[in-house]
């Protein structure tokens, strides 16, 4: 008792009731970050004791931000007959064959909101209108490019996607802003719920996609969907002779995931087709005696794990450009020793020192493995996507030109869907890599919504377009609250972040708090989670939220340490030694993009990585120790 009223004595008065439950070296490790939060904020702090704030950080989510919904239902197996990934994502984790396959229920870092607002409190359409509608575009600057936004969708479509009710909901805009609205009203299908069968949370939701980072993007989710991509020769998948991928007789493409797809994202799926089947060939050149279903079994392998390390220790170091975070992701993937200490001794000396890939066992800290509604809410970011796309021509470009000349622009209106396919296959696979690459993707701050998502045709998931258009906007704040996510001071409070008292804790921008107060009144605690994420000042270097990115510090590496792929079978029965290699020397998006296109980079690229604007001046010299440095 004493003790709780001493370490109370440090901490937020709002954040003593979560510290209670804490054992007491919880409470110390707790009253640490606490106390650097208040004086001494991490990311301003040298790298390693950034990288001490954010191990203690992981630790304290791993033990009170997972928590676990519903039962999977599932039962023991032999894992020794599952040597390979399931196409429906059943029987990774060890003693449960159901955790992590589609149609799982999504878990939660934390309780589903306790607050008494009305779902309409305010009206999410007010909100879309007053605090998201772009005015005009703000780029996010040179750190990021369309490559990258394209990028985080076809991980999304990889991981995420909530089954949806056969009820209707409609949405109307109140007067105040129905003049400024594309749509006065808007229909759209509820997110359907389920009971969970435990008190705790009651009810859950259900994911459509398998969570595990199994390149279901490309794969499927199911039998029926693997059928649908797999040409059952030489365990390639379908692909078409101009590179992208190949339509059906309904003129929807053939590939694991087909949603709300656009050009950006066709593209991604397009170009590791390619690199399955360039994994095929290599393994049947080494490996002659392999039949169709092991070199598909074990070039999904690979792929999935060339994937998984591309966005660990490429995409996300672009979108948390500090020194500290590119130490963290690469030590993730190759451990504080590094990569060739990894090279030498294999992943023995445990996960700190070697990395999270291929430990002996996978750790789920006691909840079995799903993604979860607040990591889907933290991936709300369609703010990346401009309004048109900049096709640039080589043809025309002159030896000085560092960026062909802007040839097209394109609207993105017309680059989505069925239209989109038809777009992407007159521009062809090299231009539009070319030219996503030369253009930076949108902002993460409000007032930088796209307007033309504000009246959105939407694609189901069989690539189908929907009868009613719907505003983007104001159906992300609704899904929130509708799935029970915590507005965005009860969010922080549970992420043990020290929550907000007034709009100025949150932003220096006088406008912003002008339009905040004209939403939400002085009531920081009615702030929605997406308006807060947006309207937060950033970390240098940062594209994202601080308060985001804490769900992505946890998740990030739960995604590595849970899998069985990518830690007991992460060796050379599972990938073959010749599979390892591939997953092994592949570090980049630029390395899988000059496999396939030897020239483009070497040309076209001056940026440290194929997410940053390919014109933009190479990263300077970082001061990491050595060993932890990317090879140049
Ligand atoms: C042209 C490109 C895109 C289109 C047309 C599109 C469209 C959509 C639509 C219609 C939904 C479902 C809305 C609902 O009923 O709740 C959705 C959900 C979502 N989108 Fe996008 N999107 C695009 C790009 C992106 C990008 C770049 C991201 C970046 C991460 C993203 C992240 C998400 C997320 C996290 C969800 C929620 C999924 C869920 O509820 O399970 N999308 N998108």
């Amino acid at each position: 008792m004493a003790s709780s009223q001493f370490f109370s004595s440090f901490i937020h008065p709002q954040l003593r009731q979560i510290m209670d439950n804490m054992c007491l070296f919880d409470k110390i490790l707790f009253c640490i970050i606490h106390f650097l939060d208040k004086y001494l904020p991490w990311h301003r702090l040298p790298v390693l004791i950034g990288l001490a704030y954010l191990g203690i950080r992981r630790h304290l989510h791993q033990r009170y931000n997972l928590l676990r919904v519903g039962s999977s239902n599932g039962g023991k197996y032999d894992t020794g007959k599952f040597v390979y990934r399931t196409a429906d994502g059943t029987c990774n984790h060890p003693t449960d064959d159901k955790v992590g396959s589609q149609g799982t229920f999504f878990g939660r870092n934390m309780p589903p909101s306790s607050s008494d607002y009305a779902l309409m409190d305010p009206h999410p359409t007010i909100v879309a209108t007053k605090l998201f509608e772009r005015r005009e575009y703000i780029e996010c600057g040179k750190q990021f490019n369309m490559i990258a936004c394209s990028w985080i969708q076809f991980m999304i479509h990889d991981w995420i996607d909530h089954m949806e009710d056969t009820k209707q909901m409609e949405l109307r805009a109140p007067d105040e802003v129905a003049e400024r609205c594309p749509l006065k009203s808007f229909r759209f299908l509820k997110s359907k719920r389920f009971p969970t069968g435990s008190p705790d949370p009651k009810f859950g939701f259900l994911n459509m996609r398998t969570p595990w980072w199994d390149g279901s993007v490309i794969y499927g989710n199911n039998t029926e969907g693997m059928v649908r991509v797999r040409t059952f020769r030489d365990g390639k998948l379908k692909i078409s002779s101009n590179g992208l991928l190949e339509h059906d007789a309904k003129d929807i493409p053939i590939s694991g995931d087909v949603r709300n797809g656009w050009a950006g994202f066709s593209l991604l799926q397009a170009l590791f087709v390619k690199e399955h089947n360039a994994v095929c060939d290599m393994l049947k050149k080494h490996y002659p005696d392999l039949d169709d279903e092991k070199l598909y079994q074990h070039a999904r392998l690979v792929t999935s794990a060339v994937i998984a390390k591309i966005h660990t220790i490429d995409w996300t170091v672009e979108l948390l450009k500090t020194d500290t975070l590119l130490a963290g992701m690469r030590i993730n993937w190759y451990g504080f020793l590094g990569k060739k200490v990894k090279d030498l001794f294999g992943p023995k000396f445990g996960p700190v020192l070697s990395g999270l890939v291929g430990l002996r066992q996978p750790r789920d800290h006691g909840t079995p493995y799903s993604l979860t509604e607040e990591f889907v809410s933290v991936y709300r970011i369609h703010s990346l996507l401009p309004d048109k796309i900049l096709l640039r021509d080589v043809k025309s470009a002159t030896s000085e030109d560092k960026c062909p000349p802007i040839q097209e622009e394109v609207p993105m209106r017309e680059l989505i869907g069925k239209e989109g396919e038809g777009r992407l296959s007159k521009i062809g696979m090299e231009q539009m890599i070319l030219s996503l690459g030369h253009q930076a993707s949108g902002a993460l701050t409000l007032w930088n919504f796209p307007s033309w998502m504000r009246n959105l045709i939407a694609h189901d998931i069989n690539g189908e377009e929907r009868l009613d258009p719907v505003d983007m906007a104001a159906l992300e704040i609704y899904r929130d609250r509708e799935r029970g996510v915590a507005r965005y001071n009860e969010f922080r409070r549970n992420l043990l972040m020290i929550p907000i008292s007034k709009w100025e804790d949150l932003t220096d921008d006088e406008k912003v708090i002008e339009a905040l107060r004209e939403v939400y009144g002085h009531d920081v605690e009615k702030l929605d989670l997406q308006v807060g994420l947006h309207a937060e000042r950033k970390i240098k270097g940062f594209a994202i939220s601080e308060s985001a990115f804490f769900i992505f510090l946890l998740i990030a590496s739960r995604r590595l340490e849970v899998d069985r792929f990518f830690t007991t079978n992460f060796n050379k029965e599972a990938y073959t030694e010749k599979g390892l290699e591939w997953v092994n020397s592949t570090e980049t998006l630029k390395d899988v993009i000059d496999r396939h296109f030897p020239e483009m980079t070497k040309k076209w690229m001056t940026s440290s990585s194929a997410f940053s604007v390919w014109h933009s001046e190479p990263n300077p010299k970082n001061y990491l120790p050595l060993y932890l440095r990317p090879a140049t």
